[in-house]
């Protein structure tokens, strides 16, 4: 999720969806809305909660962030009062990849988009600075410029591109002290004005010569660009596993060497059964469509591999599960520890246990999930949804998915390992670290196996007790050996 939907906003706790309030406002008078405000709605994981930045030097004059204008908008007392109007309007609604007609499976949906700057040039009254938050494709602005002067009225719009870097889990953290805050804007007196008042508003709490300024191309293809590097990474790093396993080598041994050299360094590098999460994909699939529509196949090629590579990890690990396990898992029960793309959040969109689970009860295994923040509701979706649907509005998806039967969502480990033929960790939670391994494997059917597609367990310890087990990237048993998983 980007900012989260319910923002804890008085002191009873009471809490606002700005998409909700945005909606019921607008009917009655949106342009009071616009002041500072974020456009942006529900969320799939409603975890982080806000806390107002601490003010640093520069910027000058009296910073009051957003949400402390929508306490005092929602307060009864100051209803009343006469508001000003919105001078910045942040835009960060989702822009998914398209599901059909042009471009579909690759290029960014801009509907929304287009839905909110169609409001915004529908109820201003006065000039605005529109700000791109979500991740766009490459040149989005020029669109939505065009937007908003046809639907005018005479006001000034300019648009400024403000990608976001945070990641899940870290969101606070990262919106407090972020690496760099980055803003484009447009090579005229009013796009550089603009700019300068975006930038004064982060100078509150970002040091100065952490703002980047740059022209709207750049900003708008910097986050593709970004993200398309950091899911490069871990691509890498699992082809890497493949012949890890293949050669004997460790991977986390050859991430440590490779990432001690400075120009390379240590972050991102560590080997999973595969990224998740809603923008990996998206935007390097929007980034490929792109790179197609500039005629430059030999670039969308090379940035399409990331994904193959993501593919193939995800495929492997089912190969080398049902491969171990005597080539079937037909009728066998597997315990999915884990379901959330990354630990610390419920959310799951793109997350690897999708494809993995969805390729296990391909072979008709019976799966039993436990993931300490993912509802089984959550699950039964995400196992019945059709791929980029989950990025679309609930009402555009389909109305009750059935339920999948050989599907059983618990909320225990030892539940769901229990009377298991195997189990597969999909997700990095810490508390997988130390469960009772011991009364885990008395539980189990043997010989029992244990899929690490985390790295998260302590192999010898696991070994010793009498489980098989795999671990992404590190030396095979010799059962799995024995038993070469072949696509
Ligand atoms: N999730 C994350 O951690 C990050 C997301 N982003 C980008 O931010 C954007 C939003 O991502 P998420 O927050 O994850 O998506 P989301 O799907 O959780 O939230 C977007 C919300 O916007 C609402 N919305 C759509 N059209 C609207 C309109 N016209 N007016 C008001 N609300 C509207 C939707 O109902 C939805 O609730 C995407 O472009 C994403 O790539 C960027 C960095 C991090
Ligand atoms: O545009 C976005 O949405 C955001 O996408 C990512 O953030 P996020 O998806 O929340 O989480 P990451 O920590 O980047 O993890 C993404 C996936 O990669 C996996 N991963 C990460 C790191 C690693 O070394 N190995 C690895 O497999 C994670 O488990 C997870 O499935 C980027 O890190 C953010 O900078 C960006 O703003």
């Amino acid at each position: 999720m980007f900012l989260q939907q319910t923002l804890p906003l008085t002191s009873d706790s009471r809490s606002i969806d700005l998409r909700d309030s945005w909606f019921t406002e607008t009917n009655r008078n949106a342009e009071d809305l616009l002041h500072w405000s974020w456009i942006r709605g529900g969320t799939h994981n409603g975890s982080d909660s806000i806390e107002m930045p601490q003010h640093s030097s520069g910027g000058g004059g009296h910073f009051c962030p957003p949400y402390h204008r929508l306490e005092q908008r929602h307060s009864p007392d100051l209803r009343a009062r006469p508001r000003r109007c919105a001078d910045i309007v942040f835009v960060s609604v989702n822009t998914p990849t398209k599901t059909r007609g042009l471009g579909a499976g690759k290029a960014a949906d801009l509907t929304y988009w287009e839905s909110a700057a169609r409001m915004i040039a529908d109820v201003s009254k006065s000039d605005k600075i529109v700000v791109e938050k979500s991740t766009v494709p490459v040149k989005t602005a020029e669109a939505i410029e065009k937007i908003l002067t046809h639907n005018s009225k005479g006001i000034n719009f300019q648009i400024l591109s403000n990608p976001e870097f945070l990641a899940e889990g870290t969101a606070i953290q990262d919106l407090f002290h972020p690496d760099r805050v980055l803003i484009g804007g447009r090579e005229t007196p009013g796009g550089q004005k603009a700019i300068q008042t975006l930038k004064s508003v982060y100078a509150h709490w970002v040091p100065e010569e952490n703002i980047i300024t740059t022209n709207l191309w750049s900003a708008e293809l910097s986050k593709l660009a970004a993200n398309a590097f950091l899911a490069q990474r871990i691509s890498s790093v699992n082809a890497m596993s493949a012949l890890c396993e293949a050669t004997g080598a460790n991977v986390y041994q050859v991430a440590y060497a490779v990432g001690k050299d400075t120009r390379i360094g240590p972050k991102f590098l560590n080997a999973s059964v595969g990224f998740g999460g809603s923008c990996f994909q998206k935007d390097i699939l929007n980034l490929v469509y792109i790179c197609e529509c500039n005629g430059l196949p030999e670039v969308a090629e090379y940035w399409k591999q990331v994904i193959k590579i993501n593919d193939y990890q995800k495929s492997r690990f089912v190969n080398r599960v049902v491969a171990s396990m005597f080539n079937t898992v037909s009728n066998k029960k597997i315990a999915i520890l884990g379901f959330a793309f990354k630990k610390d959040t419920g959310d799951t969109r793109e997350t690897p246990a999708i494809d993995v689970c969805k390729g296990l009860l391909g072979d008709k295994a019976c799966v039993s999930i436990y993931d300490p923040q993912v509802t089984e509701d959550q699950i039964q979706r995400d196992l019945t949804l059709n791929k980029f649907d989950w990025d679309h509005p609930i009402h555009l998806q389909p109305m009750s998915p059935t339920a999948v039967k050989q599907v059983a969502v618990v909320w225990d480990a030892y539940e769901a390992t229990k009377g298991a033929h195997a189990i597969c960790i999909l997700t990095e939670w810490d508390e997988f670290k130390s469960l009772d391994y011991q009364r885990i494997y008395d539980n189990m059917q043997k010989p029992a196996f244990v899929f690490d597609g985390r790295n998260v367990v302590d192999l010898e310890k696991l070994r010793e007790i009498g489980f098989i087990v795999y671990s992404i990237g590190k030396p095979l048993d010799a059962w799995l050996k024995d038993m070469p998983a072949i696509a």
